[in-house]
Formats: structure tokens, C-alpha cells, sequence
């Protein structure tokens, strides 16, 4: 099911990376008008609906990210998931912004290396095809679409990491409820790199994208 979704500006008629780039400025701006309060919801809701979900499915290996402030947290799910002996990759970037992983070892250890980075795990650092050993993948994104087009940061991080996950994996985009859209009412823009995703997983539920194939 997807429900009400925010109001997005128009885009018709742009080139998608220009879409894309007015649609984030949109997206961003509405996450900084959510107050501390609700983020805390948020992060509850989705370490119970996200740790629920995994249990069920059995994952052993599962990658995550390290949110920052205005992201969907995922702290909660994290330290629920490696309480229950899940191994948690998260994002490695290092001094740069390399394409590397390392496993969470509690919320103790990870550390924003600059302002507006994500928190990040000491290490060791992983090479990046070690995500082929997850068979669940949550991906951070600003919105997406029912046909499985996610709007990410812009930094094509994803995208490429994204490359080396296993044909059978399941990945789903953490958003909030209202950064899920029906394709049949608005499509995100979409370049011929962009990877598509198999569902969202929100503080309210996870949906599952019947159109996108595996
Ligand atoms: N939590 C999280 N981790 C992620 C991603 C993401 O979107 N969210 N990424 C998704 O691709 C990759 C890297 N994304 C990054 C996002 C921002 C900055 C950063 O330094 N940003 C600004 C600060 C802007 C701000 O204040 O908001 C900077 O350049 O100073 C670096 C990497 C991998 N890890
Ligand atoms: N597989 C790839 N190989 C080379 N360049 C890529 C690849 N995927 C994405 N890029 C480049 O990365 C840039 C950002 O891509 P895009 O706007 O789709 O990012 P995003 O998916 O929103 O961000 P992120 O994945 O970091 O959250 C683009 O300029 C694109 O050319």
C-alpha cells in the first residue's frame, strides 16, 4: 500500500539530473521540519518493524547505514539486529568517501569524522563486494517510487555498491512514510545507472514493489 505522500514541485520537462537536484532541495528541506520528538518515533518504530521484518526472514548478514540527524535512524535497529547475532555492515568512507564496509560493533564505536557525515564503525575496513554476502541490503534515500526508482544524496555511492549485491538479495530503501510515491501518480526521475530497489521499509511498514523483478 502506498499513502499519502508529500507534495513535490514540479519537474516536467527537466533534464533528470536537474529534476533530481530540485527534488532533493524539496525533500530535505521538509526532513529538517521534523522535531526531535517525532525522529525518536521514528527510530522506535523502525527498530521494531525492521527487526521484526529480519527476524522473520531469517537474514544473517544484513547492510545497513548510520544515519545522520535527518535521516530515518536506524540506531535502534541496528543494536536490536547485533544483539541477535545479525551481522550489520555499515558504510566505510574513511578519510575520502571510499566504497568500503565494516561491521557495527555497537553504537559506542561509531564516530562522525566531520560535521554532516554519517557516523561511521572503527574497522576494519571490508571491500566493497562484501555486500554480496548480505541478503538483506537497507539503502538510505531521500524518496521512491513504486517502480522501485529511489532518489539517493546524490553522491552515486549506492549506485555503485549496489553493483556487487548477490541476484537473490532483497533491498529496500529506509524513508519516511510520506517519501514513498505511487508511480502511477508521480514517477522520480531516472537515470540509466540508477539501480532499482524491491520495496521500502518505513517507521509505519514495509512494502514490497510487486513490479520490480529480482
Ligand atoms: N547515513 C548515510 N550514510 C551513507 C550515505 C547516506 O546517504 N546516508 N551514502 C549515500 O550515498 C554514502 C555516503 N554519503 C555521504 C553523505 C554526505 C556526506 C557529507 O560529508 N556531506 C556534507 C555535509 C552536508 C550536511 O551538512 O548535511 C559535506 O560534504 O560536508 C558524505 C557522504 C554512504 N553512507
Ligand atoms: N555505476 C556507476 N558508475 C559510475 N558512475 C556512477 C554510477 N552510478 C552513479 N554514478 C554517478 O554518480 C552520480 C550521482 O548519481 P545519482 O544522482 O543517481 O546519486 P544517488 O543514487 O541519488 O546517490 P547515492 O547513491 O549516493 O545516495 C552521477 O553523476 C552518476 O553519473
Amino acid at each position: 500500500m502506498v499513502g499519502a505522500h508529500q507534495d513535490l514541485p514540479p519537474t516536467d520537462g527537466m533534464e533528470p539530473e536537474d529534476a533530481k537536484s530540485t527534488l532533493r532541495t524539496a525533500l530535505r528541506e521538509a526532513r529538517s521540519h521534523r522535531s526531535a520528538r517525532r525522529r525518536a518515533e521514528a527510530q522506535d518504530a523502525l527498530g521494531v518493524i525492521g527487526s521484526h521484518l529480519i527476524k522473520q526472514r531469517g537474514d544473517e548478514v544484513v547492510a545497513l547505514y548510520a544515519a545522520r540527524p535527518s535521516e530515518p535512524s536506524t540506531a535502534d535497529l541496528m543494536d536490536r539486529l547485533s544483539r541477535a547475532g545479525v551481522e550489520v555492515l555499515l558504510p566505510l568512507l574513511g578519510a575520502g568517501l571510499a566504497r568500503q564496509w565494516a561491521t557495527f560493533k555497537g553504537l559506542d564505536d561509531l564516530v562522525e569524522r566531520a560535521p554532516g557525515r554519517p557516523p561511521e564503525p572503527s574497522g576494519p575496513a571490508l571491500d566493497m563486494t562484501e555486500v554480496s554476502r548480505a541478503s538483506l541490503i537497507l539503502v538510505p534515500a531521500l524518496a521512491v517510487d513504486s517502480a522501485g526508482c529511489r532518489l539517493g544524496q546524490g553522491g552515486g555511492w549506492y549506485d555503485r555498491v549496489l553493483t556487487h549485491v548477490r541476484p537473490d538479495a532483497t533491498i529496500l530503501a529506509v524513508v519516511f512514510q510520506d517519501e514513498v510515491f505511487d508511480d502511477v501518480e508521480f514517477t522520480l526521475p531516472r537515470e540509466p545507472h540508477d539501480q532499482l530497489v524491491h520495496g521500502a521499509i518505513t517507521p509505519q511498514e514495509v512494502i514490497t514493489f510487486t513490479s520490480v523483478r529480482k
